[in-house]
């Protein structure tokens, strides 16, 4: 962060209390670390001229103001820099508190809420919590493929595990042949990795870091960074800036993996679930709730529920148009560039219907040198932990095929390691517009495990119909029922044929015990329990399940 420059405007604060320009132009300032400190410099913005130059150390008088303005009092001077947006401001206020506290505030510490970073790291090192992860085998299967299918990039090469939790990526690795692998972790999961490292003979290539990758130190520069840092709607837990920060280590043509990540986006019509939600609100409707009147809470608790993303999976068949994705390269990327996400939308209607909000999910690429493989989320592809998201509209909007629907997503990180996320949405040509503002760390978890069903209004041929056509055409015709002695198959066609009767019934019947076989049932109610009880625990932390 040495000798970094931005572009400001400069205020005198005088006695009275009134701010006038101290400079009627703009200017630069530029932050040079030197060994004392930090010198500030203002400059013309050709750098032809310096207009004033001050030290700041820890006894520097200066503060924060606001989002975007930084107050210096110099020789009772007193002055105030206004930057050109939060991002510059937050940058300018880490550089100026590792100099004041005389330690090195990290980017993490700096950008996360203590009480946060406390409950999200003791979640973390439970092992229930890492199992849940393990236990999601399209997660943990794909990266493993990715890893293997692209011996190249590992095979001698120094690797950097990003938030290890139990180490697992960095076993893959380890797999892959990798000569050396710094296996960070900053929960107290650090010390069941170290564990496993040992007990698997792994500790000449795993070195197992404890600490925030932020704040830690390696002996080298690494070939190859690995790391799964994705919450639910890709960005949740903000974890994918530690990822980038790691970037720090990578050698030059280093490797991410994975390399981007592609968050998807599409408007759904979903009657049931804006109904729910509203009905929910709707206790606060009450007059008289043991004689007394809560009505007066209604519409908070309307906008309470609102703004909560729905967290569960749905059939595709409810979104509204194709989806829109917007990119993150993480090799190119720069941790501040996740501060403030502004995605512009435009969708094209394919279908009429009420739009009840946006929908969405993401997927991650592995670009290895000898395959490229991709972990979707996708409501098209098998349900992973992550699951898909939904953002409902309050006030939904009518649509008719062929309109354009436009507006913005924008996704601004806060300090509880999640984000503010606003959407709005315009109908193309017309006034009718709606936006909410949604808390993605407070999301409501509706996944019950119960099958997806298609949305109503998508046959287009009788279903009762299709349903026996599609008997008949797998066999149905030799099924059949005793009537009167005589057999009837599927089609009601009738014959004497006792003999052919009695085994197609134990057929049948044999069928049904396989379909209802009591013990393959318990198993996965319990499975399904054991999941649903996890996913549940970590929803109330607001965490990735
Ligand atoms: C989603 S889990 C992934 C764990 C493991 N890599 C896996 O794939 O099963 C993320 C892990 O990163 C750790 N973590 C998050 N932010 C971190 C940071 N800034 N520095 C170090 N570890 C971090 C968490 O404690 C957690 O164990």
């Amino acid at each position: 962060m040495a000798n970094r420059q931005w572009i400001v405007e400069v205020y005198s604060l005088r006695e009275d209390n009134q701010l006038v320009l101290k400079y009627n132009r703009k200017v630069k300032l530029r932050a040079d670390y030197d060994p004392q400190g930090l010198s500030i410099s203002l400059l013309e913005l050709d750098e032809s001229n310096q207009l004033l130059e001050f030290p700041v150390d820890s006894n520097t008088d200066c503060c924060k103001v606001g989002t975007t303005s930084y107050v210096f009092t110099i020789d009772n001077d007193s002055f105030l820099i206004k930057f050109y947006n939060k991002e510059d401001a937050r940058y300018f206020t880490i550089t100026i508190a590792k100099v004041k506290s005389g330690r090195d505030a990290s980017v993490f510490s700096v950008r996360t809420e203590d009480s946060s970073a406390t409950q999200y790291f003791q979640f973390y090192g439970y092992l229930s919590q890492q199992q849940n992860m393990l236990q999601d085998f399209v997660r943990t299967y794909t990266y493993q493929r990715a890893i293997l299918c692209n011996l190249d990039d590992f095979k001698d090469k120094i690797v950097l595990d990003v938030g290890a939790g139990s180490g697992i990526l960095s076993f893959f690795a380890a797999q892959a042949g990798a000569k050396r692998i710094y296996a960070v972790e900053a929960s107290t999961m650090a010390h069941y990795a170290q564990k496993l490292v040992e007990a698997n003979s792994f500790s000449s290539f795993i070195k197992v870091i404890p600490g925030k990758v932020e704040e830690i130190e390696i002996p080298e520069k690494v070939d190859v960074i690995i790391s799964e840092p994705m919450g639910y709607m890709l960005y949740n837990e903000r974890m994918l800036e530690s990822y980038l920060n790691a970037k720090r280590w990578l050698a030059p043509g280093g490797k991410m993996y994975p390399s981007r990540g592609d968050l998807h986006i599409a408007p759904f019509t979903d009657d049931a679930l804006y109904m729910e939600q509203y009905s929910k609100a709707n206790f606060w409707f009450q007059t008289c709730f043991h004689g007394v009147n809560l009505s007066a809470l209604q519409n908070c608790a309307v906008k309470e529920y609102f703004r909560q993303p729905i967290v569960d999976t749905f059939d595709v068949r409810i979104c509204m148009s194709k989806s829109i994705r917007h990119v993150v390269d993480f090799l190119e990327a720069e941790e501040t560039d996740l501060h403030t996400i502004d995605v512009p939308l435009e969708f094209h209607i394919l279908e009429s219907g009420t739009c009840h909000g946006l929908a969405f999910w993401f997927d991650v690429a592995f670009a290895g040198s000898q395959q490229t493989i991709w972990l979707s989320t996708a409501p098209t592809e098998p349900l992973t932990h992550w699951y898909q998201v939904r953002c409902l509209l309050e006030q939904p909007l009518l649509l008719k095929q062929g309109q354009v629907l436009t507006g913005r997503v924008l996704l601004v990180a806060n300090k509880r390691q999640s984000y503010d996320v606003t959407i709005e949405l315009t109908i193309e040509g017309t006034t009718q517009t709606s936006q909410n503002t949604l808390d993605l760390k407070n999301p409501y978890f509706r996944y019950t495990g119960a099958p997806v069903q298609p949305p109503p209004g998508v046959s287009n041929v009788s279903p009762s119909e299709s349903y026996w056509s599609q008997l008949d055409a797998q066999g149905v015709r030799n099924a059949v029922n005793m009537v009167n002695g005589m057999s009837v198959n599927g089609l009601g066609e009738v014959s004497m044929d006792t003999t052919q009767t009695l085994i197609n019934n134990n057929l049948m019947a044999s069928n049904l015990i396989a379909l209802v076989d009591p013990q393959h049932m318990a198993d996965l109610n319990i499975s399904i329990q054991n999941i649903l009880l996890n996913k549940m625990h970590m929803c109330a932390l607001g965490l990735e399940f």
